[in-house]
Formats: structure tokens, C-alpha cells, sequence
């Protein structure tokens, strides 16, 4: 019998040294970016960004930047993807002028192979949905939302005044993701705020998104692995892969959610102050498969995640930087105080992005502790690159990592301390173009009008009335970002941002 098999096996083991050579000439002599610097092992294997996220834990992002230093602003970090390190550069590639922009499926699937606006690789199809979308988060339909934002804020303030009643310890870690959660609920399914009001400030939630990230980074390298589990039924996959469950869970509460509108069962739009994004998708023109329900149902998992711990993640890095400096906190109160003479009488979104050290507390706190940890990967059809003299043809894999962009000492001197007034000088309108927490382009954040709306909102009505003790935090464990999981995350040992918080004045 073993006999039998030795000549298969042989003719087996011919055929996969012989593909195995061709890859590596391939890959190293002519693959398009094979003139691209990088280290060996990177333009050879995949294996090589596998051990820095997979094996040591979201680390390659941090790898890259060292990368970048040994061999230039332009590198090959894999087989496929070329990066480029150039604050100057981001727009050229990042604009609406580079015709199609496509994402290539390990990187559109990060979150799993869902059907949602975030996940579409092709341009065309992006663009339907982008197109069915963008009018609920244009600055004007933002402006109409601003009660519902103040709602759950004020919610949370209600529960800051008790706590600096009662001296309770609170973890900055789930107070903002509940507010967000509970904004972006609202406007998705018309939702009354429920999160803030748990008393673990929905911990569970929070959670669960920590989780998806986790295994979002897994996807990025192994994206069969993922497509796999996924086209399990639900339960067998759960055994699989626990990590998954609770996401498959959360992913059928929402279809339930869009479902019960559907079918009228869910009527609470009729009486919202605002627009229901579901409510109108459902009576939408869109194509029928657009509407077909495990599409919304993606789309409502990738709007609510999207939209909850990222303005979240911001938040509290911020509130961390304000609280730890105290000149700065003392200058903030006293700008508000002037402004907001009755705390419970905000003024205007407008009136509020006028007020200009705000406005550069929020622009610093988007630089410093910007949520999007992950490179951004494109390729372009119709454009071919040049950069310092290397050819970059059409369809070429780049990626551009805002947080180099945000790090760079020639743009952002000590890019390590949080200094409001870079936003207050003359240079302040010239480094706008270098903040890009949100990228750029036609793929740029689809909710930047209503994530800066929660910025100005939650900061300004928190900071005039509160203060918050942060003698408890230590930075480099709890608010800076050591591990890249798409967003960023904070040391493993970190037991989230505890602090005491006390009234303002
Ligand atoms: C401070 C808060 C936020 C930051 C820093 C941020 C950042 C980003 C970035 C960098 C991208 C591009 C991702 C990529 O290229 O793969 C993006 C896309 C996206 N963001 Fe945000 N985001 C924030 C808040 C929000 C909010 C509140 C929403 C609400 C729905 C949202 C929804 C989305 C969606 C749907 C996309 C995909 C857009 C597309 O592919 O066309 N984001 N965001």
C-alpha cells in the first residue's frame, strides 16, 4: 500500500518545490513592486507580517515605522503591499481625483465577509452605497441630530454629578462608548438611550467590540480562515470559534432590529425627533438586493460598530490629556464658562466650533489618539504613482498610515505631548492638511460630520461642569496605543481609565 503512494507522493512533492521557486522568483524578481525596498523575508512571505500582528500581538504597524527608518519613506511590507511614509504624499493618493479606488478583499473583509459600505471592495458597488448613505451624515442632517446627541450626555452628566457625590471610581473606558453606542443607535433604529443608563455603562458592549477588532487583524492575514467560519451555520461556528459568538450574536440582534422595522412591527420613527436611517433605507429606491436582509443587517453591524467606539476611543484618550494637565483643563473651563454661561443651555454647533481652544483641544485629541491604528490600503485601476522615482503601475497595493502621518517630527514637534496651542499659531491652518484621523478621498470616513458634532458636544458640556482625577492612570498602559487591532489598543494588563471625577469650578 505505501508503495503504491511513494509515487504520488514524490510527484506531490516535485510539484511544490517547483511552485514554491517560481513564487520566490516571482515575488522577487518579477512581481511589480519588486524593485520596492524592504526586508527580504517581507517581499518573500506573507509569514513575515504574520509573526509581528499575529504572533506578537498587533505589533507590525509599530515594526513598519522602524521599517521606514532602515530602508526609506517607500517600502514593501508583503509580497503585496507597497508602504509610503510621507505626510505630504497622503493627499496624492488619498483624493477624489484618482478615478476608481478599490480595496482588495483581505482588507475590505477585515470585519468579516460582510456586505456593508466599509467592506466593499469593488468601486462600483462602493459607490451605490455610498451614494444611499451619505445623506444621513452630511453636515446638515448632523445639525439636526444635535438633541439627540445632548440626550444621552446629559444622561451621562446626570451620572457624573452622582458620582462626585459619592466618590465612585469610573472607567473612562465604557462611559463613552455608551454614549456614542446610544447616539448611533438612536439614529439607525430610533432607539431611546439605554447603554448610559446601565449601571456598568454597558460594559458587555464594549466588550464585544474589542473582540471583533481582535479577530479583525486575524482576517487581514488569514481572510479564508474567517470566510470559512462564517459560512458555518451560526451554532457550529460558535464552537469553533467562541471569539465569534458574541459577534454573530450582536450581528442577529441588529437583523432583528431592521427586520421588525420591515415589517412594521417597529414603529418608533414615526414618533423620532430626527431621521431613522433603516426606516428610510427600507423605503429607499435601492436595487432590492441592497435591501435584502442580510445586507441591512450588515450594514446596521458596521454603522453601529463604526460609529460607537471610535468617537469613543477619542473621547477618551482627550478627557485623559485634558485631565492630566491641569493649565490646560483651567484654559479650557474658562473659555467654556464664558461661553456656556448656564450649563444646562448649550449653544449652537456653530457657536460651540467657534470657540477656538476647543476647537484645538479637539483637533489635538484627534492627532494624539487617533482610533485608526491600521494602514489604509487602496489600489487604483486607472492610476499609475510615482514616488521619489519608483513606478508605482495601476492596481498597485498602497498603504499610508495616518498615525505616522500624525507622529512625524518635522510636522509635529514633541509629537508625544498633547499641546493645544500648535492649533492656535500661524502654522495652525497649514497643519490641517496633515490631520487625517479621518482620511481623505472618496473611502474617507463616512460619519466625520457627526463624530466631530459628538466631539464638541460631549467635551464641551462635560468639561464645563466636571473635572476628572486621572492620578490613577498610568499613560503608557492605559491611554497609549501599544497594540494595532484596526483600532489601536492599550496594554494588556491595562485595567481601562479609572478615574475620580468631581464638579468644575
Ligand atoms: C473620531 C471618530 C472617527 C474616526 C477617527 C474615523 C475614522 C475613519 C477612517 C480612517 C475611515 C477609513 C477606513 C478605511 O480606509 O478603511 C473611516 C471609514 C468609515 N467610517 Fe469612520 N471614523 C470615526 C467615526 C465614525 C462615525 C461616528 C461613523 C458613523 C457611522 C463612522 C462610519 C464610517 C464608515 C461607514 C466608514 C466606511 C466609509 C467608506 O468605506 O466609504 N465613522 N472612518
Amino acid at each position: 500500500m505505501i508503495e503504491m503512494l511513494i509515487p504520488f507522493l514524490q510527484w506531490f512533492l516535485t510539484c511544490t518545490l517547483l511552485y514554491t521557486a517560481s513564487l520566490v522568483v516571482y515575488r522577487l524578481k518579477f512581481h511589480h513592486a519588486a524593485h520596492i525596498p524592504g526586508p527580504f523575508l517581507a517581499k518573500l512571505t506573507f509569514l513575515y507580517g504574520w509573526y509581528y500582528d499575529l504572533y506578537l500581538d498587533g505589533q507590525y504597524a509599530f515594526k513598519i515605522k522602524e521599517l521606514h527608518k532602515i530602508y526609506g519613506p517607500i517600502i514593501r511590507i508583503d509580497p503585496d503591499t507597497v508602504h509610503i511614509n510621507d505626510p505630504d504624499y497622503f493627499e496624492v493618493v488619498h483624493n477624489q481625483k484618482n478615478g476608481r479606488q478599490v480595496k482588495p478583499p483581505h482588507i475590505a473583509e477585515m470585519f468579516g465577509p460582510y456586505p456593508a459600505l466599509l467592506g466593499t471592495a469593488s468601486h462600483e458597488l462602493h459607490r451605490i452605497r455610498r451614494t444611499a448613505l451619505n445623506p444621513f451624515f452630511s453636515r446638515k442632517s448632523v445639525m439636526d441630530l444635535v438633541p439627540t446627541i445632548q440626550r444621552p450626555t446629559a444622561i451621562l452628566c446626570k451620572r457624573l454629578e452622582h458620582a462626585s457625590l459619592t466618590g465612585e471610581t469610573l472607567n473612562l473606558k465604557y462611559i463613552f462608548p455608551a454614549v456614542t453606542l446610544d447616539i448611533i443607535n438612536a439614529y439607525c433604529f430610533a432607539r431611546e438611550p439605554t447603554t448610559v443608563l446601565e449601571p456598568d455603562f454597558g460594559k458587555k458592549e464594549t466588550d464585544n467590540v474589542a473582540t471583533l477588532l481582535k479577530v479583525s487583524l486575524l482576517n487581514t492575514h488569514i481572510p479564508w480562515l474567517m470566510r470559512f467560519t462564517y459560512s458555518l451555520p451560526d451554532r457550529v461556528s460558535k464552537i469553533l470559534t467562541p471569539a465569534v459568538a458574541k459577534i454573530l450574536d450582536f450581528r442577529k440582534e441588529l437583523s432583528y432590529q431592521v427586520e421588525a422595522i420591515r415589517n412594521g412591527q417597529d414603529t418608533a420613527y414615526r414618533t423620532a425627533t430626527h431621521r431613522t436611517v433603516f426606516h428610510e433605507l427600507l423605503d429607499s429606491k435601492l436595487p432590492p438586493d441592497e435591501l435584502d436582509p442580510a445586507r441591512l443587517r450588515d450594514e446596521a453591524f458596521s454603522l453601529v460598530t463604526a460609529g460607537s467606539d471610535t468617537t469613543a476611543h477619542v473621547l477618551r484618550g482627550t478627557t485623559y490629556h485634558i485631565s492630566a494637565n491641569p493649565t490646560i483643563r483651567q484654559q479650557l473651563f474658562n473659555e467654556l464658562k464664558a461661553a456656556i454661561p448656564d450649563p444646562n443651555n448649550l449653544p449652537s454647533l456653530p457657536e460651540l466650533e467657534k470657540l477656538p481652544y476647543l476647537s484645538a483641544v479637539i483637533h489635538e485629541g484627534l492627532r494624539l489618539t487617533n482610533p485608526v491604528t491600521h494602514r489604509l490600503v487602496r489600489q487604483f485601476p486607472d492610476k499609475a504613482f510615482e514616488y521619489q522615482g519608483y513606478m508605482l503601475p495601476p492596481n498597485t497595493t498602497i498603504g499610508m498610515s495616518p498615525n505616522l502621518v500624525h507622529f512625524n517630527e518635522d510636522k509635529f514637534p514633541e509629537p508625544h505631548v498633547f499641546k493645544p496651542e500648535r492649533w492656535l499659531g500661524p502654522d495652525a491652518a497649514r497643519l490641517q492638511r496633515y490631520l487625517i484621523s479621518f482620511s481623505r478621498g472618496p473611502r474617507g470616513c463616512l460619519g466625520i460630520n457627526l463624530a466631530r458634532a459628538e466631539l464638541f458636544i460631549i467635551l464641551a458640556t462635560v468639561f464645563r461642569q466636571f473635572e476628572f482625577n486621572v492620578s490613577a492612570v498610568v499613560r503608557s498602559r492605559d491611554i497609549d496605543l501599544s497594540r494595532d487591532f484596526i483600532l489601536g489598543a492599550v496594554a494588556v494588563d491595562s485595567p481601562g481609565t479609572l478615574v475620580k471625577v468631581k464638579l468644575a469650578g
